[in-house]
């Protein structure tokens, strides 16, 4: 199922973030702010369970997250500048690593590193800011099932429609959480009106 986060700040920042004036450091900067929404909305169902504190006035029963550990796995590269608020935000996470990179030609992504910790019976998040043909996601999908995995959640910035339809017809009932979905992909497989090559943009290559 597709989520698109519906919200005011959200939308200023990707605004930001399209904009082609926009530098490497601010870009940075509006990416770790909108994967830090991304991650609130992809772990609003996450376990809770009650716990009994003292406030200065009184006791009360509080919640707290329940011992649920949490695996954020970037699509390397681009997906770096999406894991820091994960590790900000949750205290029991760890990180796993996909390395794919796409033909500049065919479009199509080719693997070249993996290192993945435990993954059955812990929430997995895949982030990638770009879903364009999907063919990077529906591989790194595959991977981290064939690595334990159950329902892994992809979580990314901009996804085109034809992305969005690779992942159902290869991960039918995915959940995949976006911060918006455009309209289209170019003839080089580019994402329209999309925020150009996200690696580039956010390392000034
Ligand atoms: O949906 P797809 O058509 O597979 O395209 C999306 C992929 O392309 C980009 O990575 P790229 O291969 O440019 O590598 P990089 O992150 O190292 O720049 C992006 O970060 C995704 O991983
Ligand atoms: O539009 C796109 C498509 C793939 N990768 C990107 O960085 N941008
Ligand atoms: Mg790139």
């Amino acid at each position: 199922m597709l989520h698109v986060l519906d919200h005011p700040l959200a939308a200023h920042v990707i605004t930001h973030l399209r904009d082609k004036t926009t530098k490497p450091a601010t870009f940075r900067t509006l990416a770790y702010q909108i994967s830090l929404l991304l991650a609130i909305e992809a772990t609003r169902n996450l376990a809770v369970e009650d716990k009994l504190i003292e406030t200065p006035l009184e006791p009360m029963h509080g919640r707290v997250l329940a011992h649920s550990p949490l695996v954020v796995v970037p699509i390397l590269r681009a997906g770096l500048g999406m894991v820091q608020p994960f590790l900000d935000i949750f205290p029991d996470v760890s990180v796993g690593y996909i390395g794919l990179e796409r033909d500049h030609a065919t479009a199509v992504a080719r693997s070249y590193y993996c290192k993945l910790p435990p993954l059955a019976g812990n929430t997995v998040f895949l982030v990638d800011p770009m879903l364009a043909t999907g063919g990077s996601a529906a591989q790194a999908l595959t991977v981290a099932k064939e690595n334990g995995a159950t329902a892994p959640r992809l979580v990314c910035i901009v996804a085109s429609p034809t992305g969005v339809a690779e992942i159902e017809r290869h991960h039918p009932g995915t959940e995949i959480y976006v911060a918006a979905l455009d309209r289209e992909l170019n003839a080089r497989k580019y994402i329209l009106p999309g925020l150009g090559d996200f690696g580039d943009r956010l390392y000034g290559t």
